[in-house]
């Protein structure tokens, strides 16, 4: 089947030697890449305002421009840019420093390898959201395999699914998943009903999902609808359901069987339907053979399964998380527009988000509230310790270079066990290879002959 047209990453390339040019959009182009030439820093700069890339590779003397100029001159006008990546002559590389100081992602010195920077473009576009199409408006869950696999099968679902279970730890996103398939169920304008079955105390649970009837119990001074009336027509997600005591777990797969309900105090049925998504981060089918989750709702709602990869097992997600939660902050904040720096994307790469979703976006938030000026360091995630040029020496060494040692000295121990077999490795951390192999990359880890 054709990939669909956002598939393919966009690239700006902005270079005026047309020999140069010509060349780079020729291979680029054979890579998969759909390119945009530009030879004159005004025609990108128009380019980039209107429309999203993936990468941007530069020259740094243009006709009408200096390329680092534009570069600083976008970073201060536009929400976000994409990575830019320099190319430079010998004469330049200072510049090119300044730049990768200034929040540029890399430069390549000329002449280069076209290999080497073919497969640098690539990692680049790949990290900031791959298309660069439509990957970082409301309708996609992340750019990793995992999640995009997810964002693909998920409306398919939505129409012809009654019954969705979707497990992951805390704060991946369990919840927003669910609204993603309500929002394309078909019916956007129906009820979604959001219901943590652990945050209700069990003696109230029955009364909230049933409805009652004025004077049902004591406290009953009107009738009340439950949540599963109030989700008729709609969708309603039942969070946490393994919380559920045994004696609603029975209730509730009677209104699933017979699509009935009868409110506290009421003698008379009432209709009810609704599609139902249950979220969890505990493992059912454990509970099931525990004793505490009945088999049969399992089997009711276990249909269709799908499990959210926790943050950690998809880094790529987490560099486009952060240039998605910086962007949503710029366009609340327009004069203050923030931007992050190169350095610190590897750190928060680098970092496993216990928290998952929920910890980085408050991260995000904190940081671009935090930092003084537009370019978010690290000091911004991980704490004053880390403000450049810091000399004391207590403070060192920082919050994320520790991360990154830490991980670093953990893939070590975990490649060693495994006698440097990556496939073995990756399968042991549960990652892919090429996670793994990236990883690696970033952290400096060599085989042990080069140790
Ligand atoms: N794809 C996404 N795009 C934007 N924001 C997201 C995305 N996924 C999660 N979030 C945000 O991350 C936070 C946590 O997400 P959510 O509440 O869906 O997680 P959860 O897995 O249901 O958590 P819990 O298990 O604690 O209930 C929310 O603020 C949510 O808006």
């Amino acid at each position: 089947m054709a990939r669909p047209q956002e598939a393919m990453p966009r690239l700006c390339l902005i270079e005026d030697d047309e020999i140069m040019g010509e060349s780079l959009a020729e291979r680029f182009r054979l890579e998969g890449f759909d390119v945009d030439w530009w030879r004159r820093g005004a025609e990108a700069a128009e380019a980039l305002e209107k429309r999203r890339y993936a990468v941007v590779v530069s020259d740094i003397r243009l006709p009408d421009c200096n390329g680092g100029d534009l570069f600083l001159e976008l970073g201060a006008r536009l929400p976000m840019l994409p990575p830019f990546l320099f190319l430079t002559a010998y004469g330049t590389i200072d510049r090119a420093v300044e730049l990768l100081k200034a929040g540029a992602a890399d430069y390549v010195t000329k002449p280069f390898d076209p290999d080497a920077l073919v497969a640098r473009v690539r990692s680049l576009a790949q990290d900031y959201g791959g298309a660069g199409g439509s990957d970082m408006d409301g309708d996609a869950l992340g750019v990793s395999p995992a999640m995009r696999r997810i964002t693909e099968t998920l409306p398919r679902l939505a129409r012809n699914a009654s019954a969705l279970l979707i497990t992951g730890e805390s704060g991946v996103g369990k919840e927003h998943v669910a609204q993603f398939f309500h929002r394309h169920t078909g019916n956007p304008d129906a009820p979604f009903v959001a219901v943590n079955c652990a945050a209700i105390p069990e003696s109230l649970l029955e009364s909230e999902l049933f409805g009652y009837e004025k004077g049902a119990f004591s406290g009953a001074v009107k009738a009340k609808r439950g949540y599963f009336e109030q989700a008729h027509g709609g969708t309603l997600l039942l969070d946490e359901i393994g919380d559920m005591p045994l004696h609603m777990q029975v209730k509730l797969l009677r209104v699933l069987q017979e699509h009935k309900l009868r409110r506290l105090g009421s003698e008379a049925p009432t209709e009810v339907n609704f599609r139902l998504v249950c979220a969890t981060h505990q493992d059912l089918k454990a509970m099931v053979d525990a004793g505490t989750f009945r088999d049969d709702l399992y089997y009711r709602v276990h249909v269709i399964h799908l499990r959210i990869p926790p943050l950690r097992e998809r880094p790529e997600d987490i560099r486009w998380f952060v240039h998605h939660f910086v962007e949503s902050f710029n366009r609340a904040h327009p004069d203050e527009r923030r931007r992050l720096d190169p350095r610190t994307e590897q750190a928060l790469m680098s970092y496993s988000w216990p928290g998952n979703v929920r910890e980085l976006k408050h991260a995000v938030e904190r940081a671009c509230i935090l930092s003084p000026g537009p370019l978010l360091g690290a000091e911004a995630f991980f704490g004053e310790g880390l403000e450049a040029g810091k000399t004391d020496e207590s403070l060192s060494p920082s919050l994320a270079e520790y991360l990154i040692s830490c991980e670093r000295d953990y893939l070590r121990m975990m490649l060693e066990r495994h006698h440097w077999h990556m496939t073995h490795t990756a399968e042991a951390l549960g990652i892919t290879r090429k996670t793994l192999w990236e990883k690696l990359r970033r952290l400096g880890i060599e085989g042990p002959e080069g140790d």
